[in-house]
């Protein structure tokens, strides 16, 4: 049995740009090109050594737990890597999920970086990287430096950016049954939206130039998140109209919507507002350098 424990934070994420192409790979995967960076609302994953594997979470699932990113994550870097996962993994839950913030994306993340530390593989072993992939779309994203842009189906690393940390970000999310990556896709489909450029966007962050990332915010994945969650365009033109406010989008395939704010206090303001006037899930919080970070061992 291994000796050590460890604890991961498992930070959500924001798409600052998602231009979605009709062409799809042959997993039936859409081609993207995505820019994510990581925020500091995240989950905690602990991973302690046991008899045999087994994955909670607070607040419970409502699913089985073969069928959680983590233990997906666990089972399939085991295979790989010739190991048994025995483990304890728990997730404590803050990041909603239906969100577009990538909530089961960065807890497989997570279990990935505290399963390689255990075990001491690299994390960028190519090994890490298949399995990753494997799991979902975004799950690589979380492997490395924030902001990233990523190529293929949104798991292909191409450029990681040293930009935006300490950025002011407000995210709030209408109550209602969010939206799933997969539907937001398949609405897309139907109706494929053009795509912005996305050199703008690269410009400015290999700048570090946040008045350009604030002008170059794009996501034409969010006509398709509105159709399903017809409420998102209630949140995001209140979030427009609210002071300290330089632009807002929706995250992804949403349903949470994100403004990155002219201050702390604006991006608090905005969250506290959002609770107390309309009801809606907010959270004041910044960018942050990396997606997933051991924090203890
Ligand atoms: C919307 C984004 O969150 C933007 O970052 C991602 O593109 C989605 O990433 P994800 O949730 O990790 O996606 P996965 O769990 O791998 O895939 C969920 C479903 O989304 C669709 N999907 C996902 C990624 C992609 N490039 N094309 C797709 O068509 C597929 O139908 C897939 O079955
Ligand atoms: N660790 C996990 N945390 C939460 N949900 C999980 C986890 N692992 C698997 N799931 C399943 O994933 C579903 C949510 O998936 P979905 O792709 O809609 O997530 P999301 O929060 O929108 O993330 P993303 O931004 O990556 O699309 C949940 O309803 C649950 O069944």
């Amino acid at each position: 049995m291994p000796s050590l424990s460890f604890t991961v934070s498992a930070l959500a994420k924001v798409n600052l740009y998602l231009g979605v192409y009709a062409t799809k790979d042959e997993r039936g995967y859409h081609r993207v090109d995505s820019i994510m960076a990581a925020v500091g609302l995240g989950d905690t994953v602990t991973i302690a050594p046991a008899k045999e594997l087994s994955v909670t979470m607070d607040p419970a699932a409502d699913f089985p737990m073969e069928q959680n990113s983590a233990w997906r994550a666990a089972v399939e870097l085991g295979r790989v890597c010739g190991r048994e996962p025995l483990f304890d993994i728990h997730i404590e839950k803050h990041i909603p999920i239906r969100a577009g913030l990538g909530g089961p994306s960065t807890d497989a993340a997570a279990t990935l970086r505290g399963l390689c530390a255990a075990w001491d593989i690299d994390i960028h072993d190519e090994r890490v990287a298949a399995v990753a992939r494997g799991i979902g779309a975004d799950v690589p994203f979380f492997l490395y430096e924030s902001p990233a842009y990523l190529s293929g189906a949104g798991d292909v690393m191409e450029e990681t950016f040293d930009a935006l940390e300490g950025m002011s970000v407000a995210l709030v999310r209408a109550s209602s049954k969010g939206v799933t990556a997969q539907e937001a896709y398949r609405i897309f489909d139907a109706n494929p939206q053009p795509v912005a450029p996305i050199e703008p966007m690269l410009e400015a962050l290999r700048a570090g130039d946040e008045q350009g990332v604030v002008n170059a915010l794009a996501n034409n994945l969010a006509p398709a998140a509105m159709s399903i969650a017809p409420e998102i365009v209630d949140v995001l033109a209140w979030m427009r109209e609210q002071p300290g406010v330089r632009v807002a989008d929706v995250s992804g395939s949403g349903s949470c919507c994100f403004a990155l704010c002219e201050s702390k206090e604006a991006a608090q303001s905005l969250a506290s507002a959002a609770s107390s006037e309309r009801g809606w899930w907010s959270c004041a919080t910044q960018m942050e350098k990396s997606g997933s970070n051991l924090i203890d061992c």
